[in-house]
C-alpha cells in the first residue's frame, strides 16, 4: 500500500507516503516554510512544524493509534455531528475514525504544498447516518496550514451536518494563555446545564473550559503564554469552540497525559450547534481555517521586515 501511495502520489523530496505510529500510513509534507504530517486514518493532520517556530500542534504521547479509535491531539474531524446526539452513536461522528483515501497532491508555486483525501458513504457510514456525501479534506502546507473540509451532498434529499476542525493548539503554559477575537460574543457553556452566557474581553484559562462560541466569523488570536501568537483565520463558520480539559478530566481520559492541559487548548472551528448546515442534493458546503503561527511581537516573517 505505501509503494503504491508513493507510486501516485509521491512528489520527489517534498511529499513521502509511510507507516506512522500503530503501522497506520501517513504523508508527510516537507514544505519550503513547514513540515506536515497527515494520517489517512481519520485524514489527521498531526504535525505542523513551521520551520524556526516549533510545533504548531499538541499530540498526546499516550494517543491510540488504531483503525477503530481515534487519535489524540492534532486536528481530529468531527462529522457530521459534533458531540454525541444519541448515546449509541459515536462521539463526534465517524470521519475521524474512518480510514480515507488520498485523491491528489500537488505541489503549487508559491512553494507550498498541498494533499486531498476523500472519504464517501458506505455500509457502515449508511448504518449511522443514512445519506450519500462525498467528503474531500485538503491539507494545504506553506507559511500557513490551510484546512478546507468539503461536503458534497450525493444524494437525493437535503442533509443537515455539523462539523469541526477539533484542532489542538501547543501552547506554552496554560497559565498564561489568552485568547482574544471572542469578545462580546455570548456562548453555550456545556459544563453549565448548556447556558448562554457572555464572553467578556479575551478568554483566560483557569479551569476546565468546554464551550460553543456562537456568531464567530472572525479570526481568533491564541497567544500561548510565551513567545508565540496563533492566528486561525476562517470561513464556512459561525461557531467556535474552545476546550481545555484541565486536571481532572485530564486525569479520567486513557489516551490523555495527566498533565497534559498544561500544554494545549483546543480550538474549533466548528459548525456546531446553531450553525448546523443543511446542504441540498448536488450542493457543497465547505469549512475553512487557516493558521498562522507567528512571534509574539513583530512580522510573521523576519523577511517581511525589509519588504
Ligand atoms: O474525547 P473526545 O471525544 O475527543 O472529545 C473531546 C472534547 O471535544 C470537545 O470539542 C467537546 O466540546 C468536549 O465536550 C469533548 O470532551
Amino acid at each position: 500500500m505505501i509503494d503504491d501511495l508513493n507510486l501516485q502520489f509521491g512528489i520527489d523530496k517534498k511529499i513521502a507516503f509511510t507507516l506512522g505510529n500503530g503501522d497506520l500510513p501517513k504523508a508527510i509534507l516537507l514544505a519550503e516554510d513547514a513540515t506536515a504530517e497527515i494520517y489517512l486514518h481519520g485524514a489527521h493532520v498531526s504535525s505542523f512544524h513551521r520551520h524556526g517556530w516549533g510545533e504548531m500542534l499538541w499530540m498526546s504521547d499516550e494517543s491510540n493509534f488504531r483503525t477503530d479509535r481515534p487519535i489524540r491531539g492534532g486536528v481530529p474531524i468531527c462529522w457530521p455531528w459534533f458531540g454525541q446526539p444519541q448515546p449509541e452513536l459515536p462521539q463526534h461522528g465517524f470521519a475521524r475514525t474512518s480510514q480515507w483515501e488520498v485523491i491528489e497532491t500537488k505541489a503549487h508555486a508559491d512553494p507550498s504544498l498541498e494533499i486531498a483525501l476523500r472519504l464517501t458513504d458506505s455500509e457502515a457510514t449508511r448504518q449511522l447516518w443514512p445519506h450519500p456525501f462525498e467528503l474531500t479534506m485538503r491539507v494545504i502546507v506553506g507559511r500557513d496550514l490551510t484546512m478546507q473540509l468539503s461536503c458534497l451532498n450525493t444524494g437525493e434529499e437535503p442533509l443537515d451536518a455539523e462539523a469541526a476542525l477539533h484542532t489542538y493548539f501547543h501552547v506554552q503554559d496554560i497559565d498564561a494563555v489568552r485568547v482574544a477575537g471572542l469578545d462580546g460574543r455570548s456562548y453555550i457553556d456545556k459544563l453549565d446545564a448548556m447556558q448562554g452566557k457572555p464572553q467578556a474581553g479575551e478568554l483566560t484559562i483557569d479551569r476546565e473550559v468546554d464551550r460553543i462560541y456562537l456568531e464567530t466569523p472572525d479570526a481568533v488570536t491564541i497567544h500561548d503564554g510565551a513567545e508565540r501568537r496563533i492566528e486561525i483565520q476562517k470561513s464556512g463558520s459561525l461557531s467556535t469552540v474552545v476546550w481545555n480539559p484541565w486536571i481532572d478530566k485530564s486525569a479520567a481520559m486513557a489516551d490523555f497525559p495527566n498533565d497534559g492541559y498544561r500544554t494545549m487548548v483546543c480550538v474549533e472551528t466548528t459548525n456546531a450547534a446553531d450553525d448546523v448546515r443543511t446542504i441540498q442534493p448536488g450542493e457543497v458546503h465547505t469549512i475553512t481555517q487557516s493558521c498562522r503561527c507567528e512571534p509574539a511581537t513583530g512580522p510573521a516573517d523576519p523577511a517581511e521586515a525589509i519588504l
